[in-house]
């Protein structure tokens, strides 16, 4: 396999996800062309995507849904078992250890802290929450390699610089502030907000696209002429 470009990478979740579709209805092959708009695509784009994977379809046929599902999954290094750990079980931590949908995607939950001593004890998810004294020692022995770290923004590198010392590779940050790793460790982050400034900018150009142009701005009235001074006798 080629080394992947990061927006290939991106679009490969959708791909998969649009796949998962598609099989669950009994569809075994498909075409780059109903792939793409499934997906948002353009057929080229999609084609070079897989390309990268050396997935090629076959004149006529198409690719082998299944086949391809495995092929993106095996580069998006679902075929291992990826253990994970949150830390900051508030709003967001709590929501993300209810969520269902990481073990379909080959994530395992193994672990929960948070400072604050009323959720310490607490199960959330089927979880026990921890307190975060003894991170390092569960990521261990957890051998967890992904952190999802959703504690307030001053806690963030702190929590991360713990989480790379016990052994974690992959950092999941939704505080809003940028932290910083040593090298062979990955961090995403997730900005709920700038998403939406996105589609807010997005919106603004289509309808500046579709409304009619505008005058550069409203018409100046000149300023009064002064009021003539009366000449002193
Ligand atoms: N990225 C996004 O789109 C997005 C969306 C919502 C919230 N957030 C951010 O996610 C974070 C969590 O949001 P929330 O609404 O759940 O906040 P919250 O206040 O409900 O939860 C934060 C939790 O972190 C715990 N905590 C504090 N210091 C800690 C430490 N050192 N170690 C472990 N746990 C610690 C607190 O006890 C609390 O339970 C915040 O930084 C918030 O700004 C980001």
């Amino acid at each position: 396999m080629r080394a992947l470009p990061p927006t290939t990478v991106a679009r490969l979740p959708g791909y998969l996800r649009s796949l998962g579709g598609l099989a669950s209805e009994g569809v075994t092959t498909t075409s780059s062309d109903q792939l793409a708009e499934l997906v948002g695509a353009s057929p080229a784009q999609l084609r070079k995507d897989l390309s990268y994977l050396g997935a090629g379809g076959r004149r006529g046929v198409g690719y082998e849904v299944d086949h391809l599902r495995r092929q993106i999954a095996q580069a998006l290094g679902m075929t291992e078992e990826r253990r994970v750990v949150i830390v900051g079980i508030g709003n967001l931590g709590q929501a993300l250890a209810a969520y269902s949908g990481f073990a379909d995607r080959g994530f395992v939950l193994v672990g929960l802290f948070d400072t604050d001593p009323a959720l310490v004890g607490t199960e959330v998810g089927g979880h026990v929450v921890q307190h975060v004294d003894g991170l390092e020692r569960a990521v261990e022995e957890q051998e967890a390699s992904v952190a999802i770290v959703a504690t307030p923004a001053s806690a963030a590198q702190p929590t991360t610089d713990r989480l790379v010392s016990a052994g974690v590779t992959g950092i999941l940050n939704f505080a809003p502030r940028t932290v910083r790793v040593p090298d062979g460790v990955d961090v995403r982050e997730v900005d709920l907000g700038s998403e939406l400034q996105i589609l807010g900018f997005h919106a603004r150009q289509r309808s500046g696209a579709a409304a009619p142009a505008e005058p550069a701005g409203p018409a100046v009235e000149p300023a009064p002429e002064p009021e003539p001074v009366p000449a002193a006798d």
